[in-house]
């Protein structure tokens, strides 16, 4: 790097002397291109429900949601990724509604896809908002197992893909899932459908509130620290996008994403590809919760953990804050 000259030749100062010059020489923005709205969809009519542990975000009945995501292509967010509030009594440990065409994400997908055109849905593939046992994939003898886990993994993806998903996001960290995947909406002429993996993926403690939002926290039984990454990993999770992109991923993100921002910088620059971050529940209900105690100004604590992501090299963010960071964003 160029030896920077000595004062007073440089005085960095300079060029943070005014706003417009700021503006001139940033080296990061964010747009609302630049955010993934998750959003929480209920059965029934005109209804919302708050998640308790996070305050400012809802459970919509789909008729709700889809005015929701009309607002959200309105502020020039690309895609929304849609998780479901499943009833227990629904969960089974074969976790078979998640291929069911009537299931919620894919009744909640055909209605944005058909009333809301131009935005992007996005649905998770994984087991444990249908699996009886809480976890992403099949419990046998108290293990999670592995292939047969990739079948029903299949049938989730072909479903969702029929409902007209438009990314699928495996977020199960099962071995093998994103070429199962690649192959089956091959077969089944879906060549269009993208693959957005959740390739590095860590056991985290910040996926509590989520749990909360979709039910399956009391459901859990034990961790799931033999398929999400050890948090102490790197070169593992470089090894694991590798693997993703192999398999036939076309975008790769990291989640939880402030506390791994190394990870994203490193998966960014090493690969070179659409690289997202999910800005987990946890990190939103931490923020969130010094906001309301007033300790966080809400606007400009907001923006800053979401350029982080931007400066790191991400391509885009998962977030709770994604309308309300874009209307930021509009307003100035
Ligand atoms: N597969 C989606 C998630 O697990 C979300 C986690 C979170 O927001 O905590
Ligand atoms: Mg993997």
């Amino acid at each position: 790097m160029l030896q920077p000259a000595p004062f007073p030749a440089a005085r960095p100062r300079r060029l943070r002397q005014a706003p417009w010059m700021r503006a001139m020489v940033a080296e990061t923005v964010l747009t609302p291109a630049d955010f993934i709205w998750p959003c929480f969809v209920i059965d029934g009519t005109d209804r919302a429900e708050p998640v308790a542990s996070m305050p400012g975000v809802e459970r919509l009945t789909v008729d709700r949601l889809v005015a929701k995501a009309a607002e959200a292509r309105a502020l020039g967010i690309p895609a929304v990724a849609i998780f479901p509030y499943t009833d227990p009594a629904q969960k089974t440990p074969g976790a078979e509604e998640a291929w069911n065409p009537e299931n919620l994400v894919c009744r909640a997908t055909r209605a944005v896809k058909a009333e809301v055109p131009g935005i992007g849905v996005m649905l998770d593939v994984a087991l444990d908002p249908y699996n009886s046992d809480g976890h992403d994939g099949l419990v046998r003898d108290g293990e999670v197992i592995n292939d047969e886990t990739l079948l029903a993994l299949e049938r989730q993806t072909l479903a969702q893909a029929e409902a007209g998903a438009d990314i699928l996001g495996p977020s199960d960290m099962m071995d093998g899932r994103v070429g199962v995947m690649r192959r089956a909406l091959e077969e089944h002429e879906f060549q269009n459908v993208t693959i957005m993996t959740y390739a590095a993926k860590y056991a985290s403690a910040f996926y509590g509130p989520f749990r909360d939002a979709v039910g399956s926290g009391g459901a859990l039984k034990g961790d799931k620290k033999t398929y999400q990454m050890d948090p102490a990993n790197t070169e593992e999770a470089l090894r694991e996008v590798a693997i993703d992109l192999a398999e036939g991923a076309d975008m790769v993100m990291v989640k939880p994403g402030m506390p791994y921002l190394d990870i994203c910088q490193r998966v960014a620059s090493e690969f070179r590809v659409p690289t997202f971050a999910y800005q987990v529940s946890g990190e939103y209900a931490m923020l969130r919760a010094a906001m309301q105690n007033g300790w966080l100004d809400p606007r400009v604590g907001m923006m800053e953990s979401l350029m982080a992501f931007k400066r790191a090299g991400c391509s885009g963010i998962l977030t709770y804050f994604a309308l309300e960071a874009a209307q930021a964003l509009k307003s100035g």
